[in-house]
Order: structure tokens, then C-alpha cells, then sequence
């Protein structure tokens, strides 16, 4: 399976957004990367702007999972879990990225520059693209309950 993605950062996030899109853009797991900005180290686009921005992308089917990144990761995490239907989660390490995909069916990673070492990041990207949720399994009726508390 080919992974459409999203990548997005405010200005905290900009360094590691540029690297990690490079990345992805690279793997072969991945068809495709747009890029919701911010486009430059300077540019004040808040953190929520972006983060809502890619989860409704996510939401209305234009891409299945985005990789958004701030200063600690938490900020686009929470504007993202706003928007209906996302699961956003801040993850750090290997376990957690492993676990948001395979227990949560997360749609969206995200990081933060100033808590993570780049390299650390880097491979965390790359293990988050060779999960894939398993609807058979017995996380889907933990998903399904949170659907449900959205009205889904
Ligand atoms: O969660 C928020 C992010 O870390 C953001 O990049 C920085 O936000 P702040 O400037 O409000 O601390």
C-alpha cells in the first residue's frame, strides 16, 4: 500500500518539516506528500491554522494520514484533534508511533522539533509508514467507541 500524505508545521517546525518531507518524499511507501506550510522559517502562520488545515484535508479523504510538527508537538496535535473524525496523537517514540497506528488508528503523527533529536524523528517517520491499522482487530472496538462519541 502507497501512503497519500500531508506534512505541515508552523515556524517552530519549519527545520524538521523541510527534512522529513525530503524523507518521505524519498521512500517508497509514499505516493504522494503535499505540503500545507508554513513555506519559510519566518512565515507567522499559527500552529491551529495548519493543523486544522491538514486534519480537514484528512477528513475529507484528500490524503490518509499527515505528519504535522510544531515546537513540541503538542499544539498541532490538540487544533488537529478538533476537527471531526481525526486521531492525532504527539509521539516521540518507537512503541507510541507503533501503537498509534496499530491501537488508534491514528491519521496523524506529530512531533515536536524542540523535544526530539532529528535523527530519532527521522526513523520515527519512516517505522510510522510500515503500520497499517487492522480492522479485524480487537483495537477497532476501542476506535469504534470513540466514533461513536463524535455521532459517527
Ligand atoms: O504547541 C505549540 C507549539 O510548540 C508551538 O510551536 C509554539 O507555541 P508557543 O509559541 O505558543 O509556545
Amino acid at each position: 500500500m502507497t501512503l497519500r500524505l500531508i506534512i505541515g508545521s508552523d515556524k517552530a517546525g519549519f527545520d524538521y518539516k523541510e527534512i522529513l518531507k525530503a524523507d518521505l518524499e524519498a521512500n517508497d511507501l509514499v505516493a504522494s506528500v503535499v505540503d500545507v506550510g508554513v513555506p519559510d522559517g519566518d512565515d507567522g502562520r499559527s500552529y491551529p491554522n495548519v493543523a486544522i488545515d491538514a486534519a480537514q484535508r484528512i477528513a475529507a479523504g484528500e490524503a490518509d494520514r499527515a505528519l504535522l510538527i510544531c515546537g513540541t508537538g503538542l499544539g498541532v496535535a490538540i487544533s488537529a484533534n478538533k476537527v471531526k473524525g481525526i486521531r492525532a496523537v504527539t509521539a516521540h517514540d518507537s512503541y507510541s508511533v507503533e501503537r498509534a497506528v496499530l491501537s488508534n488508528d491514528a491519521q496523524v503523527l506529530c512531533m515536536g522539533q524542540r523535544v526530539v533529536g532529528i535523527e530519532l524523528a527521522r526513523r520515527l517517520a519512516k517505522e510510522w509508514l510500515t503500520y497499517t491499522f487492522d480492522p479485524s482487530s480487537h483495537s477497532k472496538a476501542n476506535v469504534d467507541d470513540i466514533c461513536a462519541y463524535e455521532g459517527d
